[in-house]
């Protein structure tokens, strides 16, 4: 379960969130959406615990949202478009770290290369993957480790048709399987498919 309790986030100019509370149950998605600039990554980097709020607080469970936290960090799976890779490892290669990390079965990392429609490329090494594929990639990495919560950026960016379909489609089995999702997105198509609630940010 994700709290949010009277939340503020400002720049040095601007306040994005003023006084932002909610409560996104386990088994539901929350959609960030607003205009380029509004705040939507400032505040899932704030609920992925890797920004203080500049008042109010996060938590996940009873747990303060806080990226040093290992046990905040073992309930929280996060994709903000760090895109962070080692260029020695293949694709299989960074699912398999992800996997033994996790002490999940390593077939499962082929499973979800193949569910995404890149399990040809599983021998492949990141950087030479087209924008979409690596995007494919990338939420493998996300969907593939357990969760309480997982938040994503944009998880649509460079999607094509069947990419988006199939995302949507993830992120309905991670909430059936009883995760929660906060997505920040700009696809009208995946907030009707997904989300249970919708906050709109730069409003
Ligand atoms: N590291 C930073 N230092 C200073 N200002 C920042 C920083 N990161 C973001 N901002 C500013 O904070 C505001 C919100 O940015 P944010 O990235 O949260 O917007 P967004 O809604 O996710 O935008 P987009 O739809 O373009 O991804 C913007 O004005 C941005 O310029």
């Amino acid at each position: 379960m994700l709290f949010i309790d009277h939340l503020c986030l400002s720049t040095d100019d601007t306040d994005l969130i003023t006084d932002l509370t909610l409560q996104l149950p386990p088994g539901e998605c929350l959609a960030v959406v607003g205009p380029n600039g509004s705040g939507k990554s400032t505040l899932l980097r704030t609920i992925a615990g890797l920004r203080r709020p500049d008042s109010g607080k996060v938590r996940v469970g009873g747990i303060i949202a806080d990226d040093s936290d290992p046990a905040f960090r073992a309930a929280v799976s996060v994709e903000l478009g760090d895109d962070a890779t080692f260029a020695e490892l293949t694709v299989l290669e960074h699912l398999r770290l992800i996997t033994a990390a996790h002490e999940i079965e390593a077939a499962h990392a082929l499973e979800i290369l193949a569910d995404s429609g890149i399990g040809d490329l599983a021998d492949r090494f990141p950087h030479t993957l087209s924008t979409g594929q690596r995007q494919r990639f990338t939420l493998c990495a996300v969907f593939i480790r357990p969760g309480d919560l997982i938040v994503i950026d944009e998880p649509e960016s460079g999607l094509d048709t069947d990419g988006r379909a199939w995302v949507a489609d993830r992120i309905d089995r991670a909430t059936t399987a009883g995760a929660s999702v906060v997505i920040a997105t700009h696809s009208p198509e995946l907030v009707t498919q997904c989300a249970d609630q919708t906050v709109t940010v730069g409003r």
